[in-house]
């Protein structure tokens, strides 16, 4: 399993495509109380047109999840280290939710490393802080698996879940076991952002996207930042918040048709 170390920490990654290729780099960015494999539906087209590097955020997954709180500039410095790490001069970067939250970031204050990016089920703001601190309390207190069937409902449709039961349990599996004070440290890093004075300063291509019932991050709020931000194409998917799981053939060409089509000016 590849890590690199980052100050101090140890960050989990995987790498997809042919990494001696010269096909553009893609960074996957996942959901708090998700890990690299919530794009296992995405993987093999993605991989057919890019080198696709994801990475377990600190505090999830396989990645070390040192006491918090974080913040959004380890975050942001977590993804740089990344690519400095491995070489990678400039990708495109593709996140979701909290993933999402990092791209913002990313997009204002480090536009020299990216060339497009996909801000997924996002915001500039992901509630208010007070909201964050209660799921911090609860994550440290009872559990970040305390969390996980009042979250599933707002990931999918009750339609779906009843669908795919096997695909639901696999998440549900993988947030079970995340690490209680990663998820809570994270939860403080997402209430302290508030980027919407820096949302302006993105210039760089931008696909938004949204689930039309997404009970997580209110399509207003999604729709703010596509307004926010010059240029910026706006997609909503007949979903909750886990679009690329729940629409995933819709949600993989959607992106791939923004990162490779040509961009309007
Ligand atoms: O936990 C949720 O419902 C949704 C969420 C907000 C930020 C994130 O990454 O996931």
């Amino acid at each position: 399993m590849p890590f690199v170390s980052l100050s101090g920490i140890r960050l989990h990654y995987r790498i997809d495509g042919d990494e001696r290729s010269d096909a553009p780099w893609l960074v996957l960015a996942n959901a708090l109380g998700a890990d690299v494999t919530m794009w296992a539906p995405q993987i093999a087209a993605f991989a057919a047109r890019f080198r696709v590097l994801r990475f377990d955020t600190r505090g999830l997954g396989c990645s070390d999840a040192p006491p918090g709180p974080y913040s959004i500039e380890q975050w942001t410095q977590d993804v740089i280290g990344l690519l400095d790490a491995l070489s990678i001069e400039r990708a495109h970067f593709c996140g979701l939710s909290m993933g999402g939250l990092i791209g913002v970031a990313l997009a204002a204050r480090h536009a020299d490393r990216f060339d497009r990016f996909v801000l997924a089920h996002t915001a500039a703001r992901l509630g208010a802080p007070e909201i964050w601190q209660a799921r911090a309390r609860q994550a440290r207190e009872q559990g970040a698996r305390s969390l996980a069937d009042a979250t599933l409902k707002r990931w999918f449709t009750d339609a779906f879940a009843e669908r795919e039961p096997l695909l639901v349990a696999m998440i549900r599996d993988a947030f079970a076991h995340m690490d209680d004070e990663g998820y809570a440290s994270n939860c403080e890093a997402i209430g302290a952002a508030d980027l919407r004075a820096e949302a302006g300063a993105i210039h760089a291509p931008t696909l938004v996207m949204t689930g039309r019932g997404d009970p997580s991050v209110a399509p207003e709020l999604t729709r703010a930042l596509a307004e926010a931000i010059a240029g910026a194409r706006f997609v909503e998917l007949d979903a909750q918040h886990l679009s690329n799981i729940e629409r995933a053939d819709e949600f993989t060409q959607t992106v791939l048709g923004f990162l490779t089509g040509p961009i309007a000016h």
